[in-house]
């Protein structure tokens, strides 16, 4: 499943002022590759699946399209559909947070079953969970008895069980040790070459290099730059890299702008050292960068 996001939009309002979560995010993600999402906590990754999945909450307004298969705008699809005909059957979410998502008083096998019931799935619990590595008598636990690694698995059953074609991982890994970290990625990646699309956010680049075929770097909500990370353009992306443990070590100095209150040109010159005075507007997305100084 091919999906084509353009100029898509978020904006919450809150009481006295307005959100500004995603500006103008545009990208592809075809089928059978993986696209990383990265970027600071509080960039809008995951305002940003959410609204490809039809979750945002009343008080928010979306624009821009993300078309599924150049025929189905998930941006303007009616709640029902999304309901009934999108969400776990051609969008799956693996959500942020998996254990705190799951019902604490239903067995992981109660929960998976609802799923399958509801998409009117005749796949077995029991097999389904074995795909994801777990054993049939992990299904009849409750949240609360599961490892950070099996509630894991458990919600990309969850995700999965109607077969979607593009995969929205968000933060699939956050709280795993790195070998399970190192699994959950081979098996996305296997999802992958079986032609699905997946869209995978997290804050783990060295996690996310494993099985990713481009990298979409965001920062304050906006994204600044898609390509590889082997040769980053643009200087936030520069930092991002060189703040990794493995690199540098470096972080980047201040802090994001609140998305209250994002600044009229760049959000990234008051922190990027190689600002110039043409840096007060904000830059177009050209060439796979946004950014008036990058090479
Ligand atoms: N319902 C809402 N109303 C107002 N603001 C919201 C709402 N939901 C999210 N936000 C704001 O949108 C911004 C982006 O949040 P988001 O959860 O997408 O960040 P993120 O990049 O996923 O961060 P993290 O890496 O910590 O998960 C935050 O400033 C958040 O407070
Ligand atoms: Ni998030």
């Amino acid at each position: 499943m091919k999906l084509d996001v353009q100029g898509l939009t978020v904006t919450f309002r809150i009481p006295g002022g307005v959100v500004r979560a995603v500006s103008e995010v545009s990208f592809q993600v075809r089928p059978g590759s993986c696209l990383a999402l990265v970027g600071e906590s509080g960039c809008g990754k995951s305002v940003l699946a959410h609204a490809l999945l039809g979750l945002l909450p009343g008080n928010a307004s979306v624009s821009g399209s993300a078309v599924l298969d150049g025929e189905l705008d998930l941006v303007s699809a009616p709640p029902p559909v999304m309901a009934r005909r999108v969400r776990g059957r051609r969008v799956g979410l693996i959500p942020q947070s998996p254990a705190t998502h799951l019902t604490p008083v239903r067995t992981a096998r109660a929960q998976l079953e609802e799923a399958l019931r509801e998409l009117g799935s005749t796949c077995d619990a029991s097999s389904l969970a074995e795909r994801f590595g777990l054993r049939p008598g992990d299904l009849d636990r409750y949240p609360h008895e599961l490892s950070g690694g099996m509630a894991q698995r458990v919600a990309n059953a969850i995700a999965l069980a109607g077969d979607p074609g593009l995969l929205v991982a968000d933060e699939p890994t956050s709280g795993l040790d790195r070998p399970l970290v190192e699994r959950t990625m081979d098996e996305l990646r296997s999802l992958c070459d079986e032609g699905r699309a997946v869209l995978l956010i997290t804050h783990d680049l060295r996690a996310a290099e494993r099985i990713a075929d481009e990298f979409a770097i965001m920062y304050a909500s906006r994204v600044v730059e898609i390509g590889s990370l082997e040769a980053p353009r643009h200087p936030y992306a520069r930092g991002l890299v060189d703040a990794q443990p493995d690199r540098a070590f470096v972080p980047i100095p201040g802090t994001p702008p609140e998305l209250t209150r994002l600044p009229s040109g760049c959000a990234f010159e008051p922190r990027c050292a190689s600002a110039v005075p043409a840096c007060s507007a904000v830059p177009a997305f050209d060439n796979g960068v946004a950014c008036h100084v990058a090479s």
